[in-house]
């Protein structure tokens, strides 16, 4: 099937509602395809992160004189100027925030027994201070000036480059908050996303104008349940519940494709042109294609890869031959029927209605309880996999699945997205699945492909949500052999990125399968620290496993003990040297 057999005719009712002035510089239009086809600075990032000086129309206007006088070619310096002249540095919309319900020792901390890793607890406590930001008043009086999209209370950002609030990456990193107490910048974080379905109608990939047209995994309604979970406050969720269906009915309306009979849905973005944080890299690949049709939907499907939040993996990648041998030039994003986003919203689903039972609306709760069953019926009967014993994605052009490991395939244990009766039988199939994929035998970290093509969501990346839904997803199996194995994967995370921590004082936004302790890289941008989810998944799993996991316990080729006998060994040398050079050294 072609793409274009998307229901495109609803296309949009939201997204028209995406009408912020600043958008003219940031989003599209010759002023930033000049500016980004320039490249000014390393990160394309930079130049849209950057305030307005003046109001977009003037500025706009200045723009048109000086591309006049120069007779539309203005040379790399005419155009620095012009940047220097009219716009500000970037990230200067944003203060630094202490939470006010930052605490300094939560409870959390006393689940660790290890002495070290309770040392890392805290530190990763202390870490929501540095990544707490606020808006300036000035954004909420003066909008237009910005790309970033105004929020009433404060957030934690991921870190690095990612200066604003991310959709998907906000859920790990609300969980976090959650298990270090912090429970009302946790429900200011859910209410800024609540204000935004409101207003716009649908949550952008993260806080810029520059992101319209493309969501990410829709994990706001999980992040009330979570949020309930902890407080017990259904009021909160009760009375966020229009918004909750609206965002889900936004999926529905905008994510629809057809496969053997059933609705279900694809990762899909409805802008226009290349991504404005990416520009420069979006043309250069769009240079293979030769018509400006072809080279729009190579953007489409590059900004749908974006908004499943793995940007960019071979998962995407559909080559004539049907295989995911290929580059990005070969990104069939919404052609793919992706797993997790079929799970996500029938646990969205389930999640409503369970609100709704709350409520007393039986109506509702019997309407959202069908609508569950109707997506679970099209995982079962297309995403299910007999031969491989275990959910797949299915390409829709070659009308095949796509058996090709990816976290996400095992999805449906996490969102219960499965019919609980033949938990034996799944739990079964899905362990000789992991056996057969080999995905025991790494020592950092189960990785995100078994391909390595250079791009950040492939082979040797390893990323905290993916670990978290494979480590969750078996547990909640709950047979012996399931629980078994999540709870080693979750000690091997937890003492890998202790490892990492150990060496550098750094949480990362990705780590390396095949390295115990080390970081991952690849893809466009070098690798962030921080880290928002990082820290999150980490939190949560010193609260559950802290009382068990210690550095003795295996780590992935003995990690932590052995880092700990050479770094002992190291200390003893350095002992040694001051000795025989007759020198207390310490
Ligand atoms: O600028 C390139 C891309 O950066 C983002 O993607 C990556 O970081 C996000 C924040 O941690 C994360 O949510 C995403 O999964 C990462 O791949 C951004 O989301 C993309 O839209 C952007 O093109």
């Amino acid at each position: 099937r072609s793409p274009d057999a998307l229901n495109r005719n609803a296309i949009a009712k939201d997204v028209e509602q995406f009408n912020f002035e600043s958008c003219q510089i940031y989003c599209y239009g010759n002023l930033l395809h000049t500016i980004q086809m320039a490249k000014l600075y390393d990160d394309s990032k930079t130049f849209v992160d950057m305030k307005l000086i003046q109001s977009p129309a003037k500025t706009l206007e200045e723009f048109d004189a000086l591309m006049a006088a120069k007779n539309n070619t203005p040379s790399k310096e005419d155009l620095q100027t012009f940047v220097n002249t009219y716009f500000g540095e970037k990230g200067t919309e944003l203060e630094l925030y202490t939470p006010t319900d930052w605490k300094e020792h939560p409870a959390f901390v006393d689940q660790i027994t290890d002495p070290d890793l309770k040392q890392w607890g805290i530190d990763l406590n202390n870490i929501w201070k540095q990544l707490g930001r606020k808006m300036k008043d000035d954004v909420k009086n003066n909008p237009d000036y910005y790309s970033i999209i105004y929020v009433p209370n404060p957030v934690i950002i991921p870190g690095g480059r990612f200066i604003e609030f991310y959709y998907w990456d906000s859920y790990w990193i609300i969980r976090g908050l959650l298990y270090s107490e912090m429970y009302d910048t946790a429900r200011g974080m859910i209410e800024n996303f609540l204000s935004i379905v409101q207003r716009i109608g649908f949550i952008p990939n993260g806080g810029r104008v520059y992101y319209w047209g493309r969501s990410q995994m829709p994990l706001l309604t999980a992040m009330v349940k979570s949020y309930v979970d902890f407080t017990n406050d259904y009021v909160f969720a009760i009375n966020a519940l229009e918004t909750l269906e609206h965002e889900f009915e936004y999926f529905i309306n905008n994510h629809t494709v057809q496969a053997k009979g059933h609705d279900l849905y694809v990762y899909s973005d409805f802008s226009t042109g290349p991504r404005p944080e990416s520009y420069s890299e979006d043309v250069e690949t769009a240079r293979i294609f030769e018509t400006e049709e072809a080279k729009e939907a190579f953007y489409s499907e590059i900004k749908s890869g974006a908004e499943s939040g793995m940007d960019f993996s071979s998962r995407w990648f559909i080559n004539e031959n049907g295989t995911n041998v290929g580059n990005l030039s070969t990104i069939k994003t919404r052609s793919v029927v992706a797993v997790d986003l079929n799970a996500l919203l029938h646990w969205n689903a389930k999640i409503i209605a369970e609100f709704h039972s709350k409520a007393g609306n039986t109506e509702k709760v019997t309407e959202y309880e069908t609508k569950a069953q109707k997506i679970m019926e099209g995982i079962q009967a297309v995403l299910w996999n007999e031969e491989a014993g275990c959910w797949l994605d299915y390409d829709l052009i070659n009308e095949k699945p796509r058996d090709y490991f990816v976290p996400t395939n095992l999805s449906p244990l996490w969102m219960n997205a499965y019919n609980i009766s033949d938990t034996e039988k799944i739990s079964a199939s899905v362990l000789k699945y992991i056996e057969r994929n080999n995905l025991d035998q790494f020592p950092g970290g189960v990785p995100n492909t078994l391909y390595n093509t250079g791009e950040q969501w492939d082979m040797p990346n390893v990323w905290a949500p993916m670990q978290y839904i494979l480590v969750e997803g078996l547990s909640n199996l709950g047979t012996p052999a399931a629980k078994e194995l999540s709870k080693k994967w979750a000690h091997r995370w937890v003492l890998s990125n202790f490892k990492a921590y150990s060496d550098t004082f750094n949480m990362y936004e990705k780590y390396n399968a095949e390295e115990y302790g080390g970081h991952g890289g690849g893809g466009e941008y070098g690798v962030q620290t921080g880290f928002g989810w990082s820290n999150g998944v980490i939190i949560e799993w010193l609260t559950k496993h802290g009382r068990e996991v210690n550095q003795s316990t295996e780590g992935g080729g003995g990690g932590a003990a052995t880092t700990r006998l050479i770094s002992l060994l190291g200390v003893a040398s350095v002992a040694l040297v001051a000795i025989l050079v007759g020198r207390v050294v310490w």
